[in-house]
């Protein structure tokens, strides 16, 4: 593997999640694999999750990780080419990823959209750009458009929640919010499911207000409704997120019905298990009688995401050796 940006550049959905769930079991299986190799993961927005899940996998895998939060301590970053830098940029990405691509054997960005121009983050110009100067296996760590490591930490924790013979419904449900959100977390969960439903593993449903589509370019094959109601029935998996408009490109619009997930709302599915990638802000996006309550997955969930790292970096790494 190349790179990690999205679904795309996985040609074995199965494997990789099996491939995963064998990491759990024995997560020192291959800790000399990443011996002397060097895992660089750049920050231009805040993480939790991604920033320690990457680095425990990496660790795992005999890696040395290095952290650079660039949007607190590296230099103003300048992505746009053909213009004179006499602002307030210091550094191009040019020279940036280069040097980072210098120190590192694999690199993995986090750059959210700035949610003004579609057109500009919906190209992921940036994370482009990073690629073809940094001259190494590049890892999405979340771009403007996609969270993939995200994605298939859930494949795999619906994989893991799910023993019978049938195909599990899941549900992915918008949730208000106070703020725009980036589209990246619903879009690759979308692509992800919707595979997963070409390959016959899942039943993926999308419940959003009016006003809320997705770029079509995410849902190919998904089951859509405006109606939450009627897309909690009979669901196993409720995957709550919210998101900004994609339409009305970065915008919130008021919903006057009830979308927060509660017991009550809960109440209607086939007692579904109930994830979200976090952070979650309780009792806006999901209420915090789902979040404690025995239905939810949130934890497992958020520590499936180092098997998933681990899975992704592995596969790097072997292609590395090779050459
Ligand atoms: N990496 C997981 C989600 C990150 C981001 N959430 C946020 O920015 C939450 C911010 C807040 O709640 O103020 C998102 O939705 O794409
Ligand atoms: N879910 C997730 O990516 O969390 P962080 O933003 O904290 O990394």
């Amino acid at each position: 593997m190349k790179q990690f940006f999205s679904v795309a550049d996985v040609d074995d959905l199965r494997g990789i999640v099996e491939e995963a769930l064998r990491l759990k079991k024995d997560p020192f299986a291959f800790e000399d694999l990443g011996k002397r190799k060097t895992l660089g993961l750049v920050f231009l927005n805040p993480s939790l999750r991604t920033r320690l899940s990457t680095q425990k996998a990496a660790i795992q895998l005999g890696m040395d990780v290095m952290v650079m939060n660039m949007d607190k301590d590296g230099w103003a970053l300048e992505t746009r080419d053909g213009v004179a830098m006499d602002g307030k940029t210091v550094e191009h990405i040019r020279e940036a990823a280069a040097v980072m691509g210098q120190y590192c054997d694999v690199l993995g960005i986090r750059s959210f959209p700035k949610l003004q121009d579609r057109e500009e983050d919906y190209s992921e110009g940036l994370f482009k750009k990073f690629i073809s100067f940094c001259g190494v296996p590049v890892v999405s760590l979340e771009s403007a458009t996609r969270h993939p490591l995200q994605s298939l930490t859930d494949l795999i924790t619906i994989r893991e929640h799910w023993q019978q013979d049938r195909k599990p419904k899941v549900v992915m449900a918008w949730g208000p919010h106070v703020k725009a959100l980036p589209q990246a977390v619903p879009n690759s969960f979308s692509e992800w499911m919707c595979k997963a439903q070409m390959e016959g593993i899942v039943d993926f449903t999308i419940a959003y207000p009016q006003g809320y589509a997705l770029s079509e370019a995410f849902t190919p094959g998904a089951t859509v409704t405006n109606t939450l109601e009627d897309a909690l029935q009979g669901a196993d998996f409720v995957y709550v997120k919210n998101w900004s408009s994609y339409e009305d490109y970065g915008k919130i619009h008021p919903v006057s019905e009830k979308w927060m997930l509660d017991n009550g709302k809960l109440a209607l599915t086939n007692q579904a298990k109930v994830m979200h990638c976090l952070p979650v802000r309780r009792d806006v996006e999901l209420a915090s009688e789902v979040l404690d309550g025995p239905n939810s997955l949130v934890i497992q969930e958020a520590s499936n995401r180092v098997w998933a790292a681990q899975a992704v970096l592995k596969r790097m790494l072997e292609q590395l050796n090779k050459r």
